[in-house]
This record gives C-alpha cells, sequence and structure tokens, in this order.
C-alpha cells in the first residue's frame, strides 16, 4: 500500500478490520458443547420420575432451568462465533483531512455534586478541552443536572485554569489529560524548562483544587459576580425546580479567548435545563437532548461525543481515532457511532466485583462488532448529530462531515437568553423528542435503547478497543452499588426486549440475526434469575431431603453433565485470563455471576412486572462515585464490602445460609445412618453443586458470622436471613418430612430396657407413647413405668403408670444411659419410644479459633431446632396415633383420625413457629457484636 493521491482507484483505508483466528477450533468446542446439552435435556426428559415418586416436580423443574441456560448459553455463542478487531490510521487522517477536520461537540453529564464531585467533573472538563485537536473546531457542554452552583464554580475556575493547562499539554505532549490523573501518574519530565513549567502548573492545579474542594466543604462560593444564572434564584428555587441556566464561558468565535500561549481555547458552556416538579425530565436522555439542541445553535457540531463526568479522556488521540472511522471514504458513511470501551481505573488487581466485565469488554463487543456494531452505552462514544437526532437510513444519503457549518455567536448574552427555551421543560411537548428524534425515554438503559434503534434503521457502528484505554472510569466500590447499577440496567435491558424496538422481534429483518442474539443477552439478565434461583435452592433442599436430582456417578449419563460443567468453566477461566485477567478475578466474577443473577436481577424482574402492571415507576439511581475512607481502604484490601441494609443482601445471605444449611444438614445424617460412599454414588452433583455454592460465599460467611468492622453484614441482614431460611426449613423441608419417625417401637411383654449411649453434656429428649394393647379390644388404662438410669447406675427419672411422657436431662456422665419400661398389665402392649441425645452440642472447646465458634453456636441452634421439631412431631404424631386407636374401638376410626392428624399437623407447626421464634429472638442478641 503507497501513500498519497485520494483518487478512488488507489483509496487507501483509514481503518482496517482483522478477524480473530482460530475461530474454527472454537467452533467444534462450542459444538461438543451443544452436544452435551441435549444429551443432558434427552436424560431429563427420559427420567422423568412417575407421578408417586418422590421429586418428581422438582424434577420438572431442573428440566425448565436447564432448558433455559442451555438455550441461554446458545445465544451467548453469538457473539463468540466471530470476532474482528479494528485499528486506525490517524497519520492518514492527518495527511488528507487535516483541514478539513469537523467540528466536534462533546456532552458531559453530571447530576449530583454529593455523589459526582464538581472536581471530579472538571477533570473530565479539563481532559476533554485538551484534545489534540484544533481548538476553534471542539466545543465542550456540561449538562448539570444536579443544579449545583458549586459545579458550576468549579467549571469557571477550570475555565480559567484551562488557559494555563491545555498550552502546557500541547507543549509537553501531556498524557492523560485530566490534570488529576497526569498528577498522580508521576509523569516524566524532559528537562530543566519542564521542571519549571511542571512546578508552576502542578501549583496551579493545586490552587484550584483546594478552591473547588473549599468551596464544597463550606458549602458556598467566595465570589458570585460571574454566577448569573444562579442570582435568579429565589427562595423557591431548588436543584428540582428552577429556571434554565445557560452560560458560555468560553466563547470560541471570540478572538480575545486564548489562551496563555495565544492559542485559541475551545468553547465552553454550562447548561442546567430547566426542571419543575411537576414535570418528568427523563433522567440522562433529557439532558442529552436538551444538549443536542442548544449545542446545534452554538457550535452544531455534526460529530458528538458524550461521556459520563467520571469518565475523562485518557488519550488525546481518540478523536482522530473516532474519526478514522467515521470520515473513511469507503466505509465511514455507514457507521452511526463509534463505541469505545467502558474501562475503570480504580478496578484493584482481581477485580473483586467484576467491573471490567472482561468478557464483555474483549470478547462479546469484538462479536458484536462483526455483526453491525455494539451497542451504545453511554459513554465514550462518537455520534453523528444527524443521525442522533433522527436521520433515516438511506443508502445514497452520505454525510458530509467536511462540510464546514459557521455558526455566527454574535451578542453572547443574547443569545443565551435565546436558546434558554431550547431546554426548558415545556419545549418537547408536542414534539419527537425522546421518540423519532434524540435519545428515545422512558427505558432506563436510554443508551442502548438508542444505539438499537439506529442500528435497526439500517446504520452500523463500531467497536475499537485500542491498547491505550480512550477513556477512564470510576467503578462502584461497594457491594451495594454494583448491584444496584446492575439492577437499572437488567431491568432497562428487560424492558428493550418489551419495548417498541424489541431486538426480538423489531430487529428480525432490520439487524443481522448474530446481532439480534446479541443483543439478547443482554436483554434476558434479569429473566435469569429464575433458573438460577431454582438451582441454588432445589438441589439442595433435595439433598437435605435425600432426594437425588442428578444421574448417579457411575451412570453414562453423568458424563454430559461432567462435561459441560467442568468445560464450560475451564473455557470460561481460560478467556478471563486471555483477556488480562487473573485466576482469582475469575473466582471473583464467579461470585459476582452469582450475587447479580439472584438479588439484581430478581429485583429488576419483579419490577419490571410491576411496571408492565402499573405499580412502579422509572427510577434512575445514580451511582456514587465516592465512598468513604475507610470503605475504599477495605476495597483496595479486596474485602467485600456490605455494611448497608439492602434488600439484595437478604437474598443473598439467605441463599448462602440455605446452601450451608443444607449441605451440614446431610453430613450430620452421614454419622447417623448414611453411608458417605452411598451418598456420593446417587448424589455427587448435589453435594458439588451446594459445596460450590457455600465455597464462592465464603467471604459473605465472614461478613455474616466474623467481621468486626463497618463493611461486615447489618445484624438485621443476618437475622432477617435467619429468619427466611427458617421460612424455608418450616415449609419445605419439615412439612415433606412429616411422618417420618425417628424413634422406635417395640412390643412389652414385662420388662423391657432400650440402652443408648450419650456423650457428657448432651441434652437429652425422649419421649414414649403406649400405642396399643395386644390382641383384644381392651385398652390400657393404666399405663407402663419408666425408670431412667445412668452410666454409674443412678437413677435419673422415674414414672410410674404412664400411658405417654415427655422429658429431658444433661447427661452429667457419659456412657450408657437404661430406659426400661415395666408392664404391670396382662396383656402386651406396643410402645413407641424415641430418644435424641448430644446432636447439638460442640464439645470441641478447644476449636481454639475463636472466630468459628459463632459460626458453629449458629448452626448447631438451627440443628437443635430442626431436632426439636422433630422430636415434637414424633410425639404427636405417636399421640395421634394412639388416640386413633383409642377411637377405633368407638367405631369413628377414619373421621377421627383424620381430625387428629391435621389437629397434630396444626399443633407441629404452631409449636415450630414457637421454637424458632425463640431461637431467633436469641440470635438477635448474638450477631449483634
Ligand atoms: O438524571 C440524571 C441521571 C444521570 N445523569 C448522568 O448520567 C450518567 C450516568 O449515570 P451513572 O449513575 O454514572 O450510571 P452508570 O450506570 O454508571 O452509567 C451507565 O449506564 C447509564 C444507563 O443506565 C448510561 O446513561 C451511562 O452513560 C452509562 O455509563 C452520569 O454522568 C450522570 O451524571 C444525568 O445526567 N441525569
Ligand atoms: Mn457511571
Amino acid at each position: 500500500m503507497g501513500s498519497g493521491g485520494t483518487g478512488k482507484s488507489e483509496y487507501i483505508p483509514l481503518f482496517e478490520t482483522e478477524k480473530a483466528k482460530g475461530r474454527i477450533v472454537h467452533r467444534l468446542f462450542a459444538t461438543s458443547i451443544f452436544v452435551g446439552i441435549i444429551l443432558i435435556w434427552i436424560y431429563r426428559a427420559s427420567h422423568i420420575p412417575r407421578s408417586q415418586e418422590d421429586g418428581r416436580w422438582a424434577w420438572i423443574g431442573m428440566f425448565g432451568a436447564e432448558i433455559w441456560f442451555g438455550l441461554y448459553w446458545f445465544i451467548t455463542q453469538s457473539v463468540r462465533w466471530s470476532l474482528v478487531y479494528r485499528r486506525t490510521f490517524t497519520d492518514r487522517l492527518s495527511r488528507r483531512f487535516e483541514n478539513e477536520l469537523p467540528k466536534v461537540d462533546i456532552f458531559v453529564c453530571t447530576a449530583d455534586p454529593a455523589v459526582e464531585p464538581p472536581i471530579m467533573v472538571i477533570n473530565t472538563v479539563l481532559s476533554v478541552m485538551a484534545y489534540d485537536y484544533p481548538t476553534e473546531k471542539l466545543s465542550v457542554y456540561l449538562s448539570d443536572d444536579g443544579g449545583s452552583e458549586l459545579t458550576f464554580h468549579a467549571l469557571l475556575e477550570a475555565s480559567y485554569f484551562s488557559k494555563h493547562w491545555l498550552p502546557y499539554c500541547k507543549k509537553y505532549k501531556v498524557e492523560p489529560r485530566s490534570p488529576a490523573a497526569y498528577f498522580e501518574s508521576d509523569p516524566r519530565i524532559l528537562d530543566a524548562n519542564h521542571t519549571k513549567d511542571f512546578a508552576s502548573i502542578k501549583k496551579l492545579y493545586e490552587q484550584l483544587e483546594n478552591k473547588v474542594l473549599l468551596a464544597n466543604k463550606l458549602g458556598q462560593i467566595p465570589d458570585k459576580s460571574e454566577h448569573k444564572g444562579f442570582a435568579m434564584w429565589d427562595s423557591s428555587s431548588s436543584r428540582g425546580n428552577h429556571d434554565t441556566i445557560l452560560q458560555i464561558l468560553v466563547n470560541g468565535s471570540d478572538p480575545e479567548a486564548r489562551d496563555v500561549a495565544g492559542c485559541k481555547l475551545p468553547t465552553l458552556v454550562y447548561l442546567a435545563r430547566e426542571k419543575r416538579p411537576e414535570h418528568f425530565h427523563n433522567f440522562k436522555a433529557g439532558a442529552m437532548n436538551a444538549l443536542i439542541r442548544v449545542s446545534s445553535e452554538i457550535s452544531n457540531g455534526p460529530v458528538i461525543l458524550n461521556v459520563d463526568c467520571d469518565m475523562y479522556s485518557n488519550d488525546s488521540q481518540s478523536i482522530r481515532d473516532a474519526l478514522c472511522f467515521l470520515m473513511d471514504e469507503e466505509k465511514g458513511h455507514e457507521f452511526a457511532y463509534v463505541q469505545f470501551p467502558q474501562i475503570f481505573k480504580n478496578i484493584t488487581k482481581n477485580d473483586l466485583y467484576a467491573n471490567s466485565m472482561t468478557a464483555g469488554r474483549e470478547v462479546e463487543f469484538h462479536g458484536l462488532d462483526a455483526f453491525g456494531g455494539p451497542p451504545y452505552i453511554g459513554s465514550g462514544c462518537f455520534q453523528r448529530r444527524e443521525i442522533l437526532s433522527g436521520r433515516k437510513y438511506s443508502k445514497c444519503y452520505k454525510i458530509d462531515l467536511k462540510t464546514q457549518n459557521e455558526c455566527k455567536m454574535g451578542n453572547v448574552h443574547e443569545l443565551e437568553e435565546r436558546l434558554k427555551s431550547l431546554a426548558s421543560c415545556t419545549y418537547e411537548q408536542n414534539t419527537e423528542w425522546g421518540h423519532e428524534m434524540g435519545l428515545k425515554y422512558g427505558c432506563p438503559v436510554e443508551d442502548v435503547i438508542t444505539g438499537l434503534s439506529i442500528q435497526c434503521q439500517g446504520w452500523k457502528s463500531v467497536y475499537p478497543n485500542p491498547e491505550r484505554p480512550a477513556f477512564l472510569g470510576v467503578a462502584g466500590t461497594t457491594l451495594d452499588q454494583i448491584l444496584v447499577q446492575q439492577k437499572r440496567w437488567s431491568e432497562g435491558d428487560l424492558q428493550i426486549l418489551l419495548s417498541k424496538y424489541s431486538p426480538a422481534w423489531y430487529g428480525l429483518g432490520r439487524i443481522h440475526i448474530g446481532l439480534t442474539m446479541g443483543y439478547l443477552i443482554y436483554c434476558l439478565w434479569s429473566p435469569n434469575c429464575v433458573a438460577v434461583l431454582y438451582y441454588s435452592i432445589i438441589p439442595s433442599l433435595h439433598l437435605l431431603k435425600g432426594i437425588p436430582l442428578f444421574p448417579q456417578v457411575s451412570s453414562v449419563w453423568f458424563l454430559p453433565f461432567a462435561y459441560v460443567i467442568i468445560a464450560e468453566h475451564i473455557y470460561s477461566a481460560v478467556e478471563f485470563l486471555l483477556s488480562g485477567g487473573t485466576f482469582l478475578g475469575w473466582w471473583n466474577e464467579q461470585r459476582m455471576w452469582l450475587y447479580k443473577r439472584t438479588s439484581s436481577y430478581l429485583l429488576a424482574f419483579v419490577d419490571t412486572i410491576l411496571k408492565l402492571l402499573g405499580f412502579s415507576d422509572l427510577k434512575f439511581v445514580i451511582s456514587s462515585k465516592v465512598s468513604d475512607e475507610d470503605a475504599s481502604k477495605r476495597y483496595g484490601e479486596e474485602i467485600l464490602e456490605f455494611g448497608t441494609t439492602s434488600p439484595m443482601f437478604i437474598i443473598i445471605s439467605t441463599l448462602a445460609l440455605l446452601n450451608l444449611f443444607c449441605l451440614t444438614g446431610i453430613l450430620m445424617k452421614l454419622k447417623a445412618n448414611l453411608s458417605l460412599s452411598f451418598l456420593w454414588e446417587t448424589m455427587a452433583l448435589q453435594i458439588l453443586l451446594c459445596g460450590a455454592f457455600i465455597v464462592i460465599n465464603l467471604p459473605l460467611f465472614d461478613a455474616l458470622f466474623f467481621r468486626k468492622d463497618n463493611g461486615r453484614m447489618p445484624s438485621s441482614v443476618t437475622s432477617k436471613s435467619m429468619m427466611k431460611i427458617w421460612w424455608w426449613v418450616v415449609t419445605v423441608v419439615l412439612v415433606s418430612s412429616l411422618g417420618s419417625c425417628f424413634g422406635i417401637r417395640f412390643v412389652i411383654d414385662r420388662e423391657e430396657c432400650i440402652s443408648h449411649k450419650v456423650e457428657y453434656g448432651a441434652t437429652v429428649h425422649y419421649s414414649f407413647v403406649v400405642i396399643k394393647s395386644d390382641g383384644s379390644w381392651h385398652f390400657s388404662h393404666e399405663g407402663v413405668d419408666l425408670v431412667v438410669k445412668g452410666p454409674t447406675g443412678e437413677q435419673v427419672h422415674d414414672f410410674r403408670d404412664k400411658t405417654s411422657e415427655k422429658d429431658e436431662f444433661v447427661a452429667y456422665h457419659e456412657g450408657v444411659y437404661k430406659f426400661c419400661f415395666t408392664n404391670k398389665s396382662p396383656y402386651h402392649e406396643t410402645i413407641d419410644f424415641d430418644v435424641q441425645a448430644g446432636h447439638f452440642v460442640f464439645h470441641d472447646e478447644h476449636a481454639k479459633d475463636e472466630h468459628f465458634k459463632p459460626l458453629f453456636e449458629h448452626i448447631s441452634k438451627l440443628e437443635e431446632a430442626l431436632y426439636n421439631i422433630q422430636f415434637e412431631q414424633h410425639w404427636l404424631e405417636a399421640q395421634t396415633e394412639r388416640q386413633a386407636i383409642v377411637n377405633e374401638g368407638m367405631g369413628k376410626r377414619v373421621m377421627h383420625k383424620a381430625m387428629y392428624e391435621s389437629l397434630a399437623l396444626i399443633a407441629a407447626s404452631v409449636l415450630q413457629v414457637y421454637l424458632l421464634r425463640r431461637l431467633f429472638d436469641r440470635k438477635l442478641g448474638i450477631s449483634r457484636v
């Protein structure tokens, strides 16, 4: 390829596209997984338990979940089918178009000075003002939905500072051009002159920073002479109730607007659109649309860059990179927008909260790019103004970016007054804004739905992912922030699926089928919760009940399960590592995968349904970009941050505890009447699933029981989760296990002794009921005698002439206790006897680590409650039976038996409630450490 001429015949592209290699191997692998999935489905369909068998419905549910997982896996293959990578040639761009470069308008959005500190906002603004681009063609607009004078003040100060900062950046080719990030980066100093300039610019920045931080701290501004808009505020004005404030801080067309080196400054505009309580403002979409209109009258750049206030420009060449796509003569006119990845600066080594969305950034978006381009994800996106404003696609129409449109600004003050109406609350009434024009309204992910609608018109988009990140943002640093953000996204994406622009039907035929599937991955995020919740609850509960839901280890059907599970996990780990992650990072991502799906997605799913029914409004919780010192320290140490009471935490804790409970439950049974090899053979996958659940939740258990810092799980969450478990246990496990007897039943002639080995300190519960007398219709009313003796022969209890009794004692000696029954009647009697001991006492006092004690205490309390309940149930049942037999004699057996049984059931349930209530009352005290 030569350089030079621009003639059609020797067209030299401004960018090149490279296809990923090795896709054939991947496709073969994917096919093998698919075969595995089909086999799993076949197994499920052909092994459904018959209607009398245990676990039939659970099985059918498993089948449903696996159909979902399989289909979902299938759509995720679309974005892995073929990947493309883009490379730009900015040198060619300069050679060809340096004098015809289009104007670029940059929109920065902010919404709340408390969670988006003004100092961060102006660093972003300064970084984009300092792009390596002709300044007279650059305009920067700050939309302040927070209507904050602090933000305004900071911006004004930044505009003064920019007169020094911009020439400094250009002189020393500084990167990055956000001053805060630059000074933090320990910059390289070139020579003595640079040392001097560096010192003075650093001092200036520190002064700026001090001023802004001080104003923030005091909540007021020393000098308000330039604050025209805010000067109009009266006592009724507030951030949610004020007139449009539009102020052109730097007027690029003013010959006087120059930096200290004499170069022109980019235009800088502050806009706080009108806000009134009675008018819904449509969040960021509303702000963007106001910006589109206002800017069209000021600079009207044909290219718009949108960044969030926390995403500073990390590469001064990015505009040129983007223009390489948009200005390419051959393919450029197809592209509506250029979306850079969202990369975050504050990610810890192992990316505790999976903020990087590594697979999405390094794989999926490249896959989408092969099918028509990535979605618009809000920040770091270069758009063509015409298309964003609603221009329809047509093959023959080419937007010529080179055409220069000159805007005469005239008197700035008059202009400001005239344009204010463009940002008023009522301007959009009876217009297509928010529908056919501008960003779409009514969806919490205004960006994605807007991008999709643009792609559905026939436009493409493109995804450059340069080595040096083009933008760097601030990711959430607490679990709550992330889960709330994920809820907004998954809710928004699900709404897209149900909207007019649904990729599933509207998109069909309009966009590539691969792109449709790609969008579906995100649109179906939230419905995922159903299958994942099912998988994290049902198999574990059935493990506890002893009902297998997977094939036995020795069965051939075990193989497809093992293959799919192992291969997919290895695949995702390898993909993650190849995308630059660490192994621990992958592990953290698995945890987040679970937490998002079981909490954020669930709430999003429920909220969407409520919204469909008209019960819920559109919300937008702005992600906080700040956190307190303590919490940031823990974030740096990669310690999960809870600290707040959130319904999401209750859900994830409940699930974790439930699994812990199920696994310990089955292991306890192991001692009693179950062999390990048998358990493993029949329930290996359930054990592994439950075990994996526990292992991945270890940090959560730590936060629930052991941690003492402020980031631990609040005790109210702990106790609420316990209450949830209680509910599960009562309704699912116990009710279903009603009727299973633990005691023994024997017929006694004269005397009968039962021995039971008891450990020191154990509480022994025992009970007996004389069920019936042998042979005749005679029914003994005298009962039997019971003497309980300890290992040394001492008498513990002595009962005479009882038909039923229930008692307990604490074993002060270790050894064999004897329960001796004496029957004085001439008839044989059937006795139902039950004894429970030592199940819930952890003797291991030398389990030194005091951290484990509370956990064991919790488990053993829970267990104790369980056994108590089972014990009580047994007793009640035996009583019922006795009554039934008494009644038999009266000939009303059937009716009465039924009646007594239901009474016993109710009594048992009441008892359960009582016992567990008591248990948790005690627990509340314990967990408040
Ligand atoms: O009423 C509002 C609410 C938010 N914003 C701005 O919107 C941006 C995004 O808000 P943020 O809370 O940071 O949300 P994120 O989830 O981090 O943002 C991602 O997801 C959003 C959609 O949910 C997109 O709008 C963003 O561009 C995208 O980066 C920020 O600059 C806000 O200042 C407004 O201008 N007005
Ligand atoms: Mn953000």
